[in-house]
């Protein structure tokens, strides 16, 4: 059963609004004679992660979105809902959790909290003792690097905003979308293949250097070598573990991947 991503700025009101979908779905389990049904919450909190880890953006932030990633890898499935209540700021991550619900065959669906910066920095500074904060500069930094969830990405969509001000959440809505609907057949481009092909890897790298050559090539003056090396790396870091892309479509993926993510 589906993956629903959770998004927003530090301290929007994702797992205030997470919990409440949450509830509802349990609740609707139990209506509906579900009773083989139920849902994982992973969180920082669920994970031990500190908010601290935001501080150093290198490895140990990896490190915490490595942790969230394997987490809906190993819970994810047919039967079971998944609630991704992270930041998950970066659509690029986004892109690789919606890889993860695709390549078992199950819909997926995305929240973002739309909560202005200046109201989420208010709950972030008045948040009651026990809750961990960010700091101000962890905060403003996260703000920054936040990239806007835009449903029209397929890793996006469907997507659900919750206006801060707005008491209903569309939990209904999340529950057609994500339970009634059924999960596109799995894209060939993220279907799950048998390890042995030992070329992969080879053959991912070889296929995405050739397009950035050619892109080299024609367009010498308006995107950097090292940007591309940079989305080239991240491709394959995305996609060398954890689903192995057909390689028909590697280099149809990849130019869509620079498309999305070049900084122009
Ligand atoms: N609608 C609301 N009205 C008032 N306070 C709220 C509302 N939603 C959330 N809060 C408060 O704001 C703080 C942050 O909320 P919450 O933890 O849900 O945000 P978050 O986006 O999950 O934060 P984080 O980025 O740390 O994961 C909490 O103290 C929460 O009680």
């Amino acid at each position: 059963m589906p993956l629903i991503t959770m998004c927003g700025i530090p301290a929007s009101g994702k797992t205030t609004c997470a919990r409440r979908i949450e509830e509802y779905f349990r609740k609707r389990f139990v209506d509906e004679g579900m009773t083989r049904n139920s849902i994982h919450f992973i969180n920082d909190n669920s994970l031990g992660i500190s908010k601290e880890s935001y501080k150093y953006t290198g490895t140990e932030e990896k490190n915490s979105r490595g942790a969230l990633l394997s987490s809906v890898e190993r819970l994810v499935s047919k039967e079971d809902v998944v609630i991704a209540d992270g930041v998950n700021y970066i659509k690029g991550f986004r892109y690789q959790l919606y890889c993860v619900a695709r390549a078992v065959g199950t819909p997926h669906c995305v929240v973002y909290c739309g909560t202005p910066v200046e109201k989420a920095r208010t709950w972030n500074s008045s948040r009651p003792e026990g809750e961990e904060r960010y700091e101000e500069s962890v905060f403003d930094d996260l703000v920054s690097r936040f990239e806007e969830p835009n449903d029209r990405n397929r890793w996006d969509s469907p997507l659900f905003t919750v206006i801060y001000d707005d008491p209903d959440i569309p939990c209904d809505d999340i529950w057609q979308a994500v339970m009634v609907k059924k999960a596109k057949p799995p894209n060939l481009s993220t279907v799950v293949k048998p390890v042995s092909e030992t070329n992969y890897l080879y053959e991912l790298e070889k296929t995405t250097q050739e397009i950035i050559n050619q892109i080299l090539e024609v367009q010498k003056n308006s995107v950097g070598v090292a940007e591309l090396r940079r989305l080239r790396r991240q491709f394959t870091n995305i996609n060398k573990m954890h689903t192995l892309l057909d390689m028909n479509r590697v280099a149809e993926l990849f130019v869509e991947y620079l498309n999305t993510n070049v900084n122009r």
